[in-house]
């Protein structure tokens, strides 16, 4: 299996049992610094799992897991999820101004965004100054999504992880978003991991991909890897067989 000189995330045998079932099972790979690794598989592969394990939303039952080259247990877990942001399909956001969602990181750690960072910030998301004053709940989709990225930006968060955040959008605010992404990880050199389930996507803004079924890693390698895959299996779900 192909590794990475410079991981940003590298799993080294991690196994996560739940009530006696293996849920993740032995894998072993590494997430790219500064690139964008999707991950693809059948519903129930893993993939929300393997996210929820690099931000120690849950904890393996073995092996061990490194983020930027020191095991995972040795950072505070409110320091790890600032520098591991999650963003999510659903892209909750608390009651209130786009203001008050975007401060929210910082409320958290007693101090305030200022109205200049928090401009800035939205502008990197590509929204308005007219934004920061309006009902957070009145935000279309798309829009919804832009903050929940925005907020990981007020955290400087150095790993984005993203759970299907394009799967409830239109088909133009999927090419924003995307659009967005790339520009976040090619501004910021953010890390990137990204579940879909569209392989179109995958294939196109990922550099990198896993491909996990059943609770393993079936193969990691360049993006275009589900189109030259000679592994069955990955061939099989390619073709909507699994
Ligand atoms: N807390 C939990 N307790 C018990 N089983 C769990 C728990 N979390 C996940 N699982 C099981 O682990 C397996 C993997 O779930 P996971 O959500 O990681 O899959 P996924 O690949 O993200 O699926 P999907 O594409 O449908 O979102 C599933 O069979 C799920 O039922």
């Amino acid at each position: 299996m192909k590794t990475f000189s410079n991981p940003a995330i590298h799993f080294h045998n991690i196994t996560l049992k739940i009530d006696n079932r293996t849920i993740i099972n032995n894998v072993t790979g590494s997430f790219p610094e500064g690139k964008i690794t999707t991950l693809v598989g059948p519903s129930g592969a893993g993939k929300s799992t393997i996210l929820k394990l690099c931000n120690r939303l849950i904890s393996q039952s073995s092996g061990e897991l490194y983020i930027a080259g020191q095991a995972i247990e040795h950072y505070n877990p409110i320091d790890l999820r600032r520098k591991v942001g999650i963003v999510l399909q659903s892209a909750p956001m608390i009651k209130g101004t786009v203001f008050d969602n975007l401060n929210l990181p910082r409320v958290l750690q007693n101090s305030s965004l200022s109205t200049e960072e928090a401009v800035s910030i939205l502008a990197d998301v590509g929204l308005d100054d007219t934004f920061l004053q309006k009902d957070a709940s009145s935000l279309s989709g798309g829009q919804k999504q832009r903050v929940s990225i925005a907020r990981t930006l007020v955290n400087d968060a150095q790993i984005l992880l993203l759970d299907e955040i394009t799967s409830a959008l239109d088909h133009n605010a999927v090419k924003e978003i995307e659009n967005l992404i790339l520009h976040i990880n090619n501004k910021h050199g953010v890390t990137i991991i990204w579940i879909t389930h569209n392989l179109q996507q995958a294939t196109h803004v990922g550099h990198y991909m896993w491909v996990l079924m059943d609770g393993e890693l079936i193969e990691a390698g360049n993006s275009n890897l589900l189109l030259h895959s000679k592994n069955k299996k990955v061939q099989l779900f390619m073709n909507g067989g699994v």
